[in-house]
């Protein structure tokens, strides 16, 4: 028999159950002790992680609230004028030194403020590094901080003229301060740096690329700004058109008072070539305003897209329709749309029409999208903001509607003509200014750099007309080595010049186009002009010749389409007389005809059969009311 184990005792009396027993007591009294200094320190680290977080999330929320209420952000977006004034600011305020990443591209007459990246100051560079930008970057402006960060959240994009898609971006400038006033100063002092730099420039903005974004101006160009006196018009008409044009911006006040929209239109009209668009980037160089450019002609420019442009335009600018006479049908277009109106109708839809296009826009060529209506309203202001130069250009004048002529919207309208001899000579005498062609300076000059420069002037001369052929390829003919010395300066060359060149045939920019080749030989340009006139006169006889030609063979086209037309109509009347008089057709199968024309047969053929056959010789009235 065995002795129950737990019953057993130790030499001190114990049982071993109640030794072991004491054992799993203590070790789970001091497991019980771990694991309450444990779970306190757990709960003391749990409250000192939640004190943590609650003053991290606390000093987020006041950091977010202080900048709410304590700072200012303003957005600039791009397409926006005010996009560049900003962009100019920060690269002047070299804010983007710390950039890492570039985007290069080459430079081009496209509006972009770059980072230089090289040391020399004489270096200009061919490409232009534009930062990416994208970390938000702090800067000191005015004893102020302010940050700066740019953003293409806004999911805007553009199609560019180059066709492709471009994301357009956004510059957030965050500033700590309560005073909206100093935003504007901001704002103020970002436009006055960007009027400084462009100063010297000329910008054009233009709506080249169908853009339905924030703005309609798809991108920005500037052109090198052209003095006045650079324009060679009769004495009196570039200052008439300044001084017209400045008067309307300093009388605001008047039109204000007189309860006159302040708004002013001109319309320059002539041949191509004779210095319009000139004449308006050099006026707007001397009031020093920008222009907003676009053409009726773009397909994607309908009356929409046109009141949206002409009112996105900042108040003193210039908004340049180019060639207004595209939204009005041409001659040639009122005939081929009576052609059109006049055409066959196939299928239930005139197979000519460009589909989708209003009328006028049907004809050789789609004109324009843009409707009489759609253009006057924008120019009476219809949206647009006052305060505006409103410029047209034309080489049909004829073309526009008279509405579009009447005061109001058109005030003051200037004329182009081909070259007069006095322009020919201004001309010459702008192209060969004295102080570069010192060897022809009028007299007193010195004989002898006279007789020697005359020499090598005539050597070089030669070279010069044989290489550099008009773009009409018309090459100049070569100057005369023995032409007398005495009258070799620039006015007796200029008048020379101007005394061949026959009045009111030629266009400045042909003229100009012509002295270009001569850039650096006078002599040659002034003995050479009379077999070139005579050349441009044999290419344009040939031309004419041409032209006629082909809208000779059109005419007969079109003739024999009518023609044909009548021919159709007057067999289809005759054949429904001769019908008419003999009404019994010998294949008819429709039986409502059968039965009205007295066939016995009739009731026994199926409609279908019947319309298909007497479609053949009947009148098609007839036959839907009949056979249906
Ligand atoms: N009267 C002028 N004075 C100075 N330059 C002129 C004049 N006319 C034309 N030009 C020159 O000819 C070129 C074309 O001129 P511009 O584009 O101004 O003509 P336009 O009348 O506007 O022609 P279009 O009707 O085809 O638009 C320019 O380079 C310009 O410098």
């Amino acid at each position: 028999m065995y002795p129950d184990p737990t019953l057993q005792q130790d030499a001190e009396g114990t049982s071993p159950f109640l030794t072991s027993f004491l054992g799993l007591s203590s070790i789970f009294a001091a497991l019980g002790m771990v694991s309450q200094a444990y779970l306190g320190s757990s709960i003391k680290l749990l409250i000192l992680g939640s004190v943590i977080e609650t003053g991290r999330r606390l000093f987020q929320w006041l950091i977010i609230r202080l900048r709410f209420q304590y700072s200012i952000t303003a957005q600039f977006d791009e397409g926006d004028p005010a996009y560049q004034w900003i962009l100019l600011f920060l690269t002047q305020e070299n804010v983007w030194r710390r950039s890492s990443q570039f985007v290069v591209n080459a430079t081009n007459s496209r509006r972009k403020w770059s980072v230089k990246t090289w040391a020399d100051p004489k270096v200009k560079g061919n490409a232009e590094y534009v930062p990416t930008y994208q970390q938000p970057q702090l800067f000191r402006w005015r004893g102020r901080w302010l940050e700066i960060k740019r953003s293409n959240e806004s999911g805007e994009a553009r199609f560019t003229s180059a066709g492709t898609f471009q994301q357009l971006s956004s510059i957030l400038v965050t500033m700590y301060t309560l005073d909206m006033g100093l935003l504007s100063e901001l704002v103020e002092d970002a436009r006055q740096r960007y009027i400084e730099v462009n100063r010297p420039n000329v910008v054009i903005h233009l709506a080249d690329a169908p853009n339905f974004g924030p703005t309609p101006w798809s991108s920005v160009k500037q052109k090198v700004r052209r003095l006045l006196n650079s324009i060679i018009l009769p004495e009196g008409v570039v200052d008439a058109l300044v001084h017209d044009a400045q008067e309307f911006i300093a009388s605001e006040d008047w039109y204000v008072e007189a309860g006159i929209p302040h708004r002013r239109g001109y319309l320059l009209y002539g041949p191509p070539g004779t210095g319009k668009t000139s004449t308006i980037y050099a006026l707007a160089g001397a009031l020093n305003v920008e222009i907003y450019s676009l053409s009726l002609a773009s397909s994607f420019v309908d009356d929409a897209f046109l009141a949206r442009a002409a009112s996105s335009i900042p108040k003193n600018s210039i908004f340049l329709i180019e060639d207004i006479d595209c939204a009005f049908p041409s001659r040639d277009d009122e005939d081929e749309l009576a052609d059109f109106a006049a055409a066959p109708v196939q299928g239930g839809a005139r197979m000519a029409t460009p589909a989708g296009f209003p009328v006028q826009a049907v004809g050789r060529a789609v004109r324009s999208l843009v409707t009489l209506s759609g253009l006057l309203n924008v120019i009476d202001g219809v949206g647009s903001e006052e305060g505006k130069l409103f410029f047209a250009t034309t080489n049909y004048i004829d073309r526009l509607d008279p509405a579009l002529l009447r005061p109001g919207r058109i005030d003051h309208k200037v004329q182009y003509e081909l070259s007069t001899e006095e322009q020919a000579r201004a001309l010459f005498v702008r192209f060969f200014p004295e102080a570069r062609f010192p060897d022809f300076a009028s007299p007193p000059y010195p004989a002898a750099a006279n007789s020697k420069s005359a020499e090598s002037q005539s050597q070089t001369e030669t070279n010069e007309s044989e290489s550099k052929p008009c773009p009409q390829d018309i090459a100049p003919a070569p100057a005369p080595a023995s032409a007398p010395l005495a009258r070799d300066t620039i006015p007796a060359l200029a008048m020379t010049f101007a005394s061949a060149v026959p009045p009111g045939e030629l266009s400045t920019a042909e003229l100009q186009c012509y002295l270009q080749a001569h850039k650096a030989t006078p002599r040659a340009a002034a003995a050479g002009v009379g077999a070139w006139v005579a050349d441009v006169r044999a290419e344009r006889d040939a031309r004419k010749a041409r032209e006629e030609e082909r809208e000779r063979k059109a005419r007969a086209r079109r003739e024999r389409m009518t023609q044909e037309r009548e021919g159709g109509r007057g067999r289809e009347v005759s054949q429904k007389r001769a019908r008419a008089r003999e009404p019994t057709p010998v294949s008819c199968t429709c039986a409502k005809t059968k039965a009205a024309i007295g066939d016995p047969e009739a009731g026994e053929a199926s409609p279908t059969e019947s319309g298909s056959e007497f479609s053949a010789y009947a009148d098609g009235a007839l036959q839907a009311e009949d056979c249906s």
